[in-house]
């Protein structure tokens, strides 16, 4: 998407314009008008879980309706395979929505009086596919999810991570590249959403989806985010993967949000290796993504560096002890100067 904005009130248009000429805050209360997202432009990248991150009221949901053509832009362009959707009747929206995105809700969104197995199925039942392609493509997805056996049962008859499950096999039924998870796990108990988290990042690994994910849980846009943008009162502050918004925060704002994330988890072993040397260290290597913090089990046994490797087995780096406790103790460094920040205190 690209130069987007979503301006609530009256004269949208106009309130772009003075945005763009540098308007603020106060023109926008004169003006009765609410600035949802202010000039957002990214591309998410095939096969890549995006996250959107940001505290209530930043313009997630404004902007992922915008992104499955739910709300019309006020201006800027939102292209879906090169295909600009922002001037689509609501009927060719429809049909993109359902050959290339599946939306996953916080709250479910199941049907009571439909069966687990018809809930799953319901994405491709609005599409007119036939019945027994239905119930198959549905029972594949919901064995992805873990759930084989629980066809007909009823949505009351499930706990609610089994009924979010439900929502993700419905979403991974329809078989479409593209799948929109808006606070998917929000609502669920900590130790269920860690549970779902770890299901879907497997998942993820199986079959490759475009993931856009919505969430104000930074523990979680790190845990999932292959790349996490980061939103600010409409505004997206900053675009990185999790160590580089850990490593280098945009503005005292994002340094601020991350610092009290565990650096140990998010870390991982390539992020902190030193380039080999001639001879690297003999001893068990350690994968590239390991994170920080197992490599203090290693480290605790014997002090000694520790070789990274690659996925082809290739040494790529060196960890050694001192290089763990720099990181860990590391402050933040913000790496561009910072704007004027006025709610600073709300993180
Ligand atoms: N239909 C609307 N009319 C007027 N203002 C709106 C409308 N929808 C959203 N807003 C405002 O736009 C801003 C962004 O809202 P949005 O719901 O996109 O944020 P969010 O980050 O998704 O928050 P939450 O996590 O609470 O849903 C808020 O100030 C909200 O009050």
């Amino acid at each position: 998407m690209e130069r987007l904005y979503k301006i609530f009130g009256p004269q949208p248009t106009e309130l772009v314009r003075r945005l763009e000429a540098g308007a603020g805050q106060g023109e926008l209360d004169a003006a009765g008008a609410t600035a949802a997202v202010v000039d957002a432009t990214f591309e998410v990248e095939e096969g890549e879980t995006f996250v959107v991150m940001g505290l209530s009221g930043s313009g997630k949901s404004t902007l992922i309706r915008m992104l499955n053509g739910l709300l019309t832009p006020t201006s800027g362009s939102v292209l879906v395979d090169d295909v600009d959707i922002t001037g689509m009747s609501a009927a060719a929206l429809r049909a993109m929505r359902q050959q290339k995105m599946s939306m996953v809700f916080q709250h479910f969104a199941l049907f009571p009086h439909r069966t687990v197995l018809d809930n799953a199925g319901y994405g491709l039942q609005i599409r007119g596919v036939t019945r027994s392609e239905i119930a198959e493509q549905a029972r594949d997805a919901l064995s992805l999810v873990g759930l084989e056996g629980w066809e007909e049962r009823y949505p009351q008859q499930l706990s609610g991570g089994m009924r979010q499950r439900v929502g993700l096999a419905r979403a991974l039924a329809a078989q479409t590249d593209v799948l929109l998870m808006d606070e998917a796990f929000s609502a669920l108990d900590p130790l269920i959403k860690r549970e779902m988290q770890d299901q879907l990042l497997n998942l993820q690994a199986k079959l490759g989806k475009t993931i856009i994910f919505i969430t104000h849980d930074l523990n979680e846009a790190m845990k999932l985010g292959d790349r996490i943008a980061m939103m600010r009162a409409g505004r997206i502050v900053q675009i990185g993967t999790a160590e580089q918004i850990l490593n280098e925060p945009a503005d005292d704002y994002v340094a601020k949000f991350v610092q009290d994330v565990d650096r140990s988890r998010v870390l991982t072993a390539a992020s902190i290796a030193e380039p080999p040397g001639t001879t690297p260290p003999d001893g068990e290597p350690v994968p590239a993504d390991t994170p920080m913090k197992d490599l203090f089990t290693r480290m605790s046994a014997r002090a000694a560096p520790v070789p990274v490797v690659d996925e082809q087995q290739r040494v790529i780096g060196v960890v050694t002890p001192a290089a763990v406790f720099e990181a860990l103790c590391r402050e933040a460094r913000v790496h561009s100067p910072a704007p004027a920040i006025e709610e600073a205190s709300d993180v």
